[in-house]
């Protein structure tokens, strides 16, 4: 069974939605679908489900791994991994061991900007207010602890930046 998993995490903001949309387009992969207690974004595609499945799905061991963010329940389901194929998942870095406790070839890709950037495309983003963006800013992260981690910055264009990444992803042994 020769399968890779890549979990794309990164801050708020960073791209991790862009690139995996613009990603879909150039790599032939299992790009994973969330379970999200929240309807999607313009940029992303998820399952939406309400609290009340999602914990249902939990109990019944559904998911490889779960997790809550901003009052929302994320999950990714254990039969979507599949084999003989690069299986990509952007989730949150509070759950990367529970991937490599599961699975042999696990990478994990830091998506990152420098700050400047990063709060210029959030208020372009106009998702949220401007104390919000400072706020979300001035938070600091917990180190990112994972066997194979890489960091990826996302500052060419979008199309450039997609073309990056499926190089390094297609490069990983
Ligand atoms: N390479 C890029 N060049 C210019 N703009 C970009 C690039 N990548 C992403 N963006 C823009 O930055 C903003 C944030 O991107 P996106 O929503 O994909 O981030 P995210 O990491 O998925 O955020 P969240 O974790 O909050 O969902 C979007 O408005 C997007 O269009």
């Amino acid at each position: 069974m020769n399968k890779k998993i890549v979990l794309l995490v990164g801050a708020s903001g960073v791209g991790k939605d862009s690139l995996l949309n613009e990603l879909k387009k150039i790599l032939d992969a299992n790009f994973i679908k969330r379970y999200i207690t929240r309807v999607p974004d313009i940029n992303e595609t998820n399952y939406y489900l309400s609290k009340e499945a999602f914990f249902i799905l939990k109990q019944n061991s559904f998911f490889i791994s779960s997790w809550s963010a901003h009052g929302n329940f994320y999950g990714i389901s254990k039969n979507s991994i599949k084999d003989d194929t690069i299986n990509i998942i952007s989730i949150s870095r509070a759950v990367i061991q529970e991937f490599e406790k599961e699975f042999e070839n696990v990478y994990t890709i830091n998506i990152v900007l420098d700050k400047d950037t990063l709060k210029k495309r959030l208020i372009k983003r106009n998702r949220e207010t401007l104390t919000q963006i400072e706020n979300r800013l001035n938070r600091t992260y917990t180190k990112i602890e994972a066997k194979n981690l890489i960091e990826f910055y996302n500052d060419n264009s979008i199309n450039e930046s997609a073309k990056k990444l499926k190089e390094l992803i297609i490069s990983l042994k």
